[in-house]
């Protein structure tokens, strides 16, 4: 363990007959964010539980900067973590500040320290205005917002979200993502848990690719893309529905109805000898667009399934 803040090792966890997470291993820099992605069910949540300390291993270990460990320094450990749940948390009855404030006194937090960090940690969310408002008025996204507030209160230094962004508004889910940023900016470290490939493509220096408990890719976006066949397609809208005898021969294009599509590792390069080859061919374009592979389609090349069922 080096520059990294938290390294998890072999983690494993069952539930009866089925192992949720069945080997997983991740390290994360400060100033990183980590995407978890998988479909449905794939173990992310659990995999997030077992690192903020709510859910036991059955086998593995998670190690903080100066090998700290829920086992050497329970209390330690879990000041330097901030969970961001699944489902929001809030006491709706109570003031959107008591409930910010609340979570400070989990950790025993000062009093003053405890009002100062409320203040910043409510305007860093958007909701200084709301601060006397009972969550049960608020929407989803604001409830979202102070659901990450209450997570930052102890100023951790990683920060585990999962699935942050279900069910809020796209104003609300920038207003995240711009949170998120600022976080980084500062030098957090994030693991973000979704399914949206958006997000992750958006957010994430580093993603694990996870599907039915087990880590199928790690690596950087272009790390991943890499493992494509072609990194972009190309879409030719073609006159008529040429004889496939004619596209023989023309490697990495396949027909789909009135389109042909073509796998390239490089539009710039490749597009121009296709257009030829299909000239000499006799075939007409009436149409030329490309599209970048996606996350999606390496969660497809790797597992056969997407991401979302
Ligand atoms: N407390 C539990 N008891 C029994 N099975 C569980 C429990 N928690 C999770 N599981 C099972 O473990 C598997 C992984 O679930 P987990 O919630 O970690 O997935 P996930 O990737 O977070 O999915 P989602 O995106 O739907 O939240 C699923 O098959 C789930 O049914």
């Amino acid at each position: 363990m080096k520059d990294e803040v938290l390294v998890a090792r072999g983690l494993r966890k069952a539930y009866g007959a089925r192992t949720a997470v069945h080997e997983v291993d991740l390290a994360l820099r400060p100033g990183e964010v980590l995407g978890l992605l998988g479909p449905n069910g794939a173990g992310k949540s659990t995999t997030v539980g077992m690192i903020c300390g709510l859910t036991v291993p059955d086998a593995g270990t998670v190690t903080l900067g100066g090998g700290v460990s829920l086992a050497s320094d329970e209390a330690g450990y879990k000041r330097r973590i901030g969970l961001v749940p699944q489902d929001i948390a809030l006491y709706e009855e109570l003031p959107a500040r008591m409930n910010v404030e609340l979570f400070g006194a989990l950790y025993g937090m000062a009093p003053d320290r405890l009002r100062r960090r409320a203040d910043e940690v409510l305007a860093m969310v958007g909701l200084s205005d709301r601060a006397r408002d009972k969550p049960s008025t608020f929407s989803g996204g604001m409830k979202r917002r102070l659901n990450i507030a209450c997570a930052l209160i102890h100023d951790p230094e990683v920060i585990l979200l999962d699935e942050p962004t279900a069910g809020v508004d796209p104003q609300s889910r920038n207003a995240i993502f711009d949170n998120l940023e600022a976080l980084k900016a500062a030098g957090k470290a994030l693991i973000y848990t979704t399914h949206y490939m958006e997000e992750a493509e958006r957010l994430a220096d580093r993603i694990t690719v996870i599907d039915h408990g087990r880590v199928v890719a790690q690596g950087t976006q272009a790390e991943l893309f890499a493992l494509l066949p072609a990194a972009q397609v190309l879409h030719v809208e073609i006159a008529g529905e040429p004889d496939d005898a004619l596209l023989a021969g023309l490697p990495g294009v396949k027909r789909v109805g009135q389109r042909l599509e073509a796998s390239v590792g490089d539009v710039g390069r490749d597009a121009g000898p296709l257009l030829a080859a299909l000239a000499e061919r006799g075939i007409a374009v009436r149409g030329l667009s490309s599209a970048r592979a996606t996350l999606e389609d390496v969660f497809l090349h790797l597992t056969g399934r997407a991401l979302r069922d």
